[in-house]
């Protein structure tokens, strides 16, 4: 435990409680400053203020030592809240990268994002600010009642009647509240996916014209933040008022049931011990009346809380098992496998693959028949909801995900780069690769002629978007980060898609030369480069539906024949 969680919560207890005493102790001085200081001057010919003076420096001294408590209570206070918040956003950043993939596919960004952003941000306003008034509204009610109690009983027990009817009205609004707390929470989350979402398909938008749409759907979605954080926020400041004026209605019933006290002598209590109680009075209030103005905040954090409870709730992906058999052959197997990432909807059906080891195998077939939901399964992005895959005989699922993963070069659809040189990103895949091996993947994958043309060639930062590479430089640069590795297993899903033919084809003897004894299994829409495969897998439906060498699916005239005779274009399914 660091010194924050051991030593400021400690310091803020033992400060927030000198600060409640001081506050007691100012009230009960004042009654005692009036009977035995102030009186006594009436009646005095020459009245002597020394006493009085003295008095007055007594409670100028407990003020100040009250004072000082409070500020230090709050600069320690600064301290745990920040430290609580980076342990939350540390602590909620390593759940999310372990979360399974189906979690990403059900959560927009933006609500995801908003965990670390409205979530944090209210729950940080309750630490720094409810926690403080909770300690102070605990210690002094217990310090306040004592005082009072001993003051007067009659008086204490009148408090506390109207204390529980203030009380009792305050929950059942807060419980009312809460509910549209949550509702404001939500629709929050919902405004930052859209503008999230937004950002990113900027240039798809001016392209179809959609501004006017995107508009009206923000629109509808601002709407109903608005509806919800008018009710969260209304119900919030109906209770405010009602608390300060049930108060002010106390404060009035304690002077008056005081004053008959007094008068009719049938509680002895002294006009000191009066005005003495009523500021007490206050003073036991003015926490609750705290809570009242806090409660806004407090809701909306407890909200926001449970939403990053219920994330952390989420159950992580195991990434503990058998450790994958060294050195890797590279054998694959699917056995009847059968997936759907929406239950009851399938999206393969008994798969049955064999890879041998070395083996360069390509995955053709119509659009959305399932090819890169293999690779998906391959990488255990999802569990396999039936059958199982195997690497050298030993099942997936029950193997260390990490060493499996780096084992499979994995080139994705997705050419994802991430902010940094041209350099960190290929070295991304294997952070102690020497610039030998930099440049080595970087010219199997055909990059390196157009990285040194760039004026800061490997030094070249990119920024999150791949910028100021093409599409087609950013996909090159994804597969030599694939290969920086040296992975005796790569699986590339349709990674030159983007790159002209030239630079394809290349890249194909390259890695055929290269990569002799490494397992390759390909996925291409262009089907002139998967020609010469050892296996061609073709695909339609979620099936396997033919399978062979090119010679003997042309031989069939079946789908691959169809394919290959429309010049390779697999996107439209022929039949
Ligand atoms: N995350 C997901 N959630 C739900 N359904 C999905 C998801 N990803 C893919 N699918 C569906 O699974 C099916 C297979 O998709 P997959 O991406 O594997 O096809 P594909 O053969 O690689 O297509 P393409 O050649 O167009 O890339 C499609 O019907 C697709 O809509």
């Amino acid at each position: 435990m660091g010194p924050i969680y051991s030593r400021y919560p400690l310091a803020v207890i033992l400060l927030v409680t000198i600060s409640a005493i001081t506050n007691v102790l100012s009230a009960l001085y004042i009654g005692d400053v009036i009977d035995h200081y102030i009186t006594p001057l009436l009646s005095q010919s020459t009245p002597n203020f020394g006493p009085l003076l003295t008095a007055t420096a007594v409670i100028g001294g407990i003020y100040f030592l009250g004072v000082f408590a409070t500020l230090y209570s709050g600069r320690f206070m600064v301290k745990i809240t920040q430290g609580i918040m980076q342990t939350i956003r540390d602590e909620l950043f390593t759940h999310m990268e372990h979360l399974p993939m189906a979690y990403f596919d059900r959560h927009p960004r933006g609500d995801v994002m908003s965990h670390y952003t409205t979530d944090t941000d209210a729950l940080r306003e309750m630490l720094s600010q409810s926690v403080i008034d909770g300690i102070t509204m605990i210690v002094t009610i217990v310090f306040v009642f004592l005082s009072m109690i001993f003051i007067s009983v009659p008086l204490t027990l009148l408090v506390l009647l109207t204390l529980f009817l203030i009380f009792w009205l305050n929950r059942r609004i807060e419980g009312v509240g809460s509910r549209y707390f949550i509702k404001q929470q939500d629709s929050l989350a919902d405004i930052d996916s859209a503008i999230e979402e937004m950002l990113h398909g900027e240039m798809i938008i001016k392209v179809f014209c959609q501004e006017e749409a995107v508009e009206r759907a923000f629109a509808k979605k601002n709407d109903a933040l608005f509806r919800q954080s008018t009710l969260a926020n209304t119900t919030g400041n109906f209770v405010e008022p009602l608390i300060d004026n049930g108060v002010n209605i106390q404060y009035a019933l304690v002077a008056l049931v005081g004053g008959c006290l007094i008068l009719t002598g049938i509680s002895p209590l002294s006009l000191g011990a009066l005005v003495a109680f009523i500021s007490l009075t206050h003073k036991f209030l003015s926490p609750v009346d705290a809570l009242g103005e806090q409660m806004n905040a407090m809701v909306t954090a407890l909200a926001g809380a449970k939403r990053i409870f219920n994330l952390m709730d989420v159950p992580l992906q195991g990434t503990g098992g058998a450790p994958l058999k060294q050195p890797v052959q590279g054998h694959l197997a699917f056995k009847d496998v059968s997936f759907s990432y929406i239950p009851g909807q399938s999206v393969l059906s008994h798969i049955h693959l064999t890879i041998e080891g070395g083996q360069k195998v390509a995955i053709v077939g119509t659009s959305g028949s399932g090819k890169s939901t293999l690779i998906k399964l391959l990488n255990r992005f999802y569990p396999v909801v039936r059958g199982n895959i195997s690497c050298d005989g030993q099942n997936l699922a029950a193997l260390q995900l990490a060493p499996l993963r780096r084992s499979m070069g994995t080139v994705l659809q997705d050419t994802h780069l991430f902010s940094g040189t041209v350099r960190d990103n290929i070295r991304y895949s294997n952070p102690t690769a020497t610039q030998t091996e930099v440049e080595n993947a970087a010219k199997l994958a055909c990059a390196h002629d157009f990285i040194t043309r760039l004026p800061q060639g490997y030094d070249t930062p990119l920024d999150s978007t791949g910028l100021p590479l093409s599409l087609g430089q950013r996909q090159l640069l994804t597969i030599a980060r694939a290969l920086a590795t040296h992975p005796p297993l790569l699986v590339l899903d349709d990674a030159t898609a983007s790159a002209d033919t030239l630079t394809e084809a290349r890249i194909w003897d390259n890695l055929r030369q290269n990569m002799a004894k490494q397992t390759l299994i390909i996925i291409a829409k262009r089907l002139d480069t998967i020609m010469d495969s050892d296996m061609i897998y073709v695909m339609d439906g979620g099936e396997i539906v033919e399978m062979g060498n090119h010679g003997e699916l042309m031989a069939k005239k079946g789908l691959y024949y169809t394919l290959v005779m429309k010049n390779g274009n697999t996107d439209e399914n022929p039949s």
